[in-house]
């Protein structure tokens, strides 16, 4: 037998359902190996070593730009609502001051992304980690709870719901029960008329991907996308979510990494980390939109 010396290549994957249409039909290529994780696991991950590329928050991929790189088609971006990244309150969003806000330990970008709002809104609040659901910390007595990924799609549903045949995803409310539900990308939008890149798909300088692995996930995005009814009915099934909420969910992310995705992304980081080392895609590219040409 002869036996095959493979060089190996550690990924890692945040396993959320927004991420379906991308690697639900990835076939790793031999030599590729993944672990998955949620956002602050795979941010981790990339940053020790441990993989050396992986769907991260992009705020890791801004604070980090000196040691990584991203892939120039790749994110998790949104214009407008994007239904799994929430903050869930009891007070109006402006008696938040002086309150305390529960954050999931999971999420780096949308821990970031709230405090970008809270801060252009005036509001200072009392940030804390803790885990628990939006309903059960705020009856513990929090004023805020940011939910990410499915538990905030799943919670958020659980507050607006349901849906039916009269009612499309757009005529659900943000607020039932005395919860109000805010959707941060939707906010992002207002304040900045810009997508919101959520997580791109960042690798380390020094181990950068082998092509054939590009090729695959860009295969099996087409395949995703070309097939996002099954992919729903699928995870609506996981979820416990009617497949038409999941469908409009996933339909709405953009995973190209665009212009105005990027135009987001140079907005949010110019934000968060003003003086940031520039953002390289590995096409050699800046992030940076260039600004339209002037007469
Ligand atoms: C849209 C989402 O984006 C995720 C949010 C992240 C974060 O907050 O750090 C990281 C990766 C993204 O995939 C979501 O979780 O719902």
């Amino acid at each position: 037998m002869t036996q095959t010396h493979l060089s190996s290549y550690p990924i890692g994957l945040i396993h959320y359902t927004n991420v379906a249409p991308i690697l639900d039909a990835l076939e790793l290529p031999e030599g590729v190996s993944a672990v998955r994780g949620v956002p602050t696991e795979m941010n981790a991950a990339l940053l020790n070593g441990t993989v050396n590329l992986a769907n991260i928050s992009a705020v890791e991929f801004i604070r980090n730009a000196d040691v990584l790189s991203a892939l120039p088609d790749f994110s998790v971006s949104v214009l407008g609502a994007v239904y799994s990244v929430n903050l869930f309150h009891t007070k109006p969003w402006g008696d938040l001051r002086g309150g305390r806000i529960a954050l999931t330990a999971q999420s780096a970008t949308s821990v970031a992304l709230l405090e970008v709002l809270l801060r252009e809104t005036g509001v200072q609040a009392r940030l804390e980690r803790a885990e628990g659901t939006a309903l059960d910390l705020l009856a513990a007595g929090y004023d805020g709870v940011l939910r990410i990924g499915d538990d905030a799609l799943r919670e958020w549903y659980e507050v607006v719901g349901p849906i039916n045949e009269e009612r499309s995803m757009l005529d659900l409310p943000h607020q039932s029960g005395g919860v109000t539900v805010t959707d941060l990308a939707q906010r992002w939008f207002i304040l900045t008329g810009h997508p919101f890149a959520f997580a791109v798909w960042a690798y380390r300088k020094d181990a950068p991907p082998p092509h054939a692995l590009l090729q695959a996930m860009r295969q099996a995005r087409r395949y995703g996308l070309g097939h996002l009814g099954e992919i729903a009915e699928r995870h609506a099934a996981q979820l416990g979510l009617p497949a038409r909420v999941v469908q409009h969910y996933l339909w709405n992310f953009r995973y190209h990494l665009e212009a105005p995705d990027r135009l987001g992304l140079d907005e949010f980081a110019a934000k968060v980390a003003p003086g940031h080392a520039p953002l390289v895609l590995s096409d050699g590219r800046s992030v940076s939109v260039p600004a339209a040409a002037t007469p």
